[in-house]
């Protein structure tokens, strides 16, 4: 509810500012919730501005370096937050008009002690970015992605992967479930059609993934159509016991314990067991879950499957979280590789004689993929590759590599499924003694 005397609008706005700026710092992008703001039209719009203020990151970042010679100023509050909603309200969202775009943050900004003495300089920005508000809405959209994934997307995966991946960052990923049980009538009532297996996507919605049919009841739960391909290839007899290694929140476990198996849910964070736990007893499912470090846990009895979702950069869920494109350096990278091979050996370690492997990462980036199947083929002897094959994507033939392993990407997912993918590698393999 707006306050007594509050300008129309303010509330949504400090709440995206707020938002905005936590991502800046560091936090993962979540849409605002009832809970934060009530009214659904408020919300609706303060959830447009950020995205769009995400998704335009990279042609935001220009106009700043143009508007402000100097630079952003230090430790200015919310003032980044404040531009940056500003800028893709006056842009991007010009139904949303300009006037109040430069107002609200005007009055955004007044409520920040530590970026109010900055009021004149975000007026003056504005009021430039205003006269150029034609030539901006029309920078060239390469600019959406950084420098060094456009590079080596375009080599790995080819220009119309470059281009379909920048549409697919405008247009947002659409609302993809796991169906718990094969419900023809909760398909249609959920307004949904059918993808791969049981995967389905929701064609249109009116309400929050919490009020729509069958979510109280745990009959389905959100996972990208590419996220759903991993733990149906685990393919081992009910009763089988499976060790999901970086579990949470738990889509994967889901459909593993949905598969029949007996299954251990490991994760290192608790907060995330928590939600795990959440989830597995909304959909009335059960699992031991471990709160327990990947790469050194130490079962007391192997497993006739392991399931290694490792952690990754993420950009394969760049149309979910654009934040990912601006966060990941080449660092990092090299970090996370090295985290994803001591997980892989314990994932040996971890595994009997004769049993699956499926690792896999919601990243587009070689390094965390296709390089990690060849190390693994360098560094264990006892391992055998287990090829997934073409009809155990159905629909996906191009997703299949050579090697036996999928790898899905924007460019391959254009044609499909009308509205795209997650980004995804997966890799299948044995341990033969
Ligand atoms: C890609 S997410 C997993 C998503 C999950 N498999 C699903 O389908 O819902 C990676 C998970 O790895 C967990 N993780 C990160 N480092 C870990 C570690 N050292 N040991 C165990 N879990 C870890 C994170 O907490 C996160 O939940």
């Amino acid at each position: 509810m707006a306050k007594k005397n509050e300008p129309a609008g303010l509330t949504l706005r400090l709440e995206a500012t707020a938002r905005l700026r936590a991502i800046l710092a560091g936090d993962q992008f979540t849409p605002i919730t009832a809970d934060t703001l009530a009214d659904s039209r408020d919300r609706a719009l303060a959830n447009r501005l950020v995205t769009t203020a995400l998704r335009r990151h990279g042609q935001i970042n220009l106009m700043i370096e143009e508007l402000m010679e100097r630079g952003l100023p230090k430790r200015a509050g919310s003032f980044e937050a404040v531009l940056r909603l500003s800028l893709a309200q006056l842009v991007f969202l010009p139904d949303l008009g300009a006037h109040s775009a430069i107002h609200l943050a005007g009055e955004c900004v007044k409520r920040d002690r530590k970026a109010q003495h900055l009021l004149g300089l975000m007026n003056a920005v504005l009021r430039s970015a205003q006269s150029n508000a034609a030539r901006y809405a029309e920078l060239p959209e390469h600019l959406l992605l950084p420098e060094h994934y456009l590079s080596r997307w375009r080599d790995r995966y080819g220009e119309d992967a470059v281009d379909a991946s920048i549409a697919a960052l405008l247009d947002g990923a659409p609302l993809d479930l796991t169906l718990r049980e094969n419900d023809e009538t909760l398909v249609e009532m959920l307004a949904a059609r059918r993808l791969m297996a049981d995967s389905v996507r929701v064609v249109s919605r009116d309400r929050t993934v919490a009020d729509m049919p069958g979510y109280a009841e745990g009959q389905w739960w959100v996972q990208d159509v590419a996220s759903a391909i991993p733990a149906r290839l685990m393919k081992l007899d009910a009763g089988a016991r499976v060790l999901d290694m970086c579990a949470a929140p738990g889509g994967k476990t889901m459909q593993l314990v949905k598969a029949g198996y007996a299954v251990t849910a490991l994760d290192n964070d608790r907060v995330r067991a928590v939600r795990l736990r959440q989830n597995l007893e909304r959909a009335g499912m059960s699992a031991e879950i471990i709160e327990d470090d990947a790469a050194t846990f130490a079962p007391e009895s192997l497993y006739d499957g392991v399931l290694l979702d490792a952690p990754c950069s993420a950009t394969g869920t760049f149309r979910r979280h654009p934040e990912v494109l601006w966060r990941v350096d080449a660092g990092s990278i090299v970090r996370r590789v090295a985290t994803q091979r001591a997980m892989i050996a314990n994932a040996f370690r971890c595994l009997k004689p004769g049993g699956v492997l499926i690792y896999c990462t919601c990243s587009l980036e070689p390094e965390e993929g296709e390089s990690q199947r060849a190390w693994m083929g360098d560094m264990f002897g006892d391992l055998e590759a287990l090829p997934i094959l073409v009809d155990e994507v159905p629909g996906l033939p191009e997703a299949a590599m050579q090697d036996g392993s999928i790898r899905t990407h924007a460019g391959i997912a254009a044609g499909h499924f009308d509205g795209g993918m997650d980004g995804f590698f997966v890799t299948r393999l044995r341990r033969s003694r």
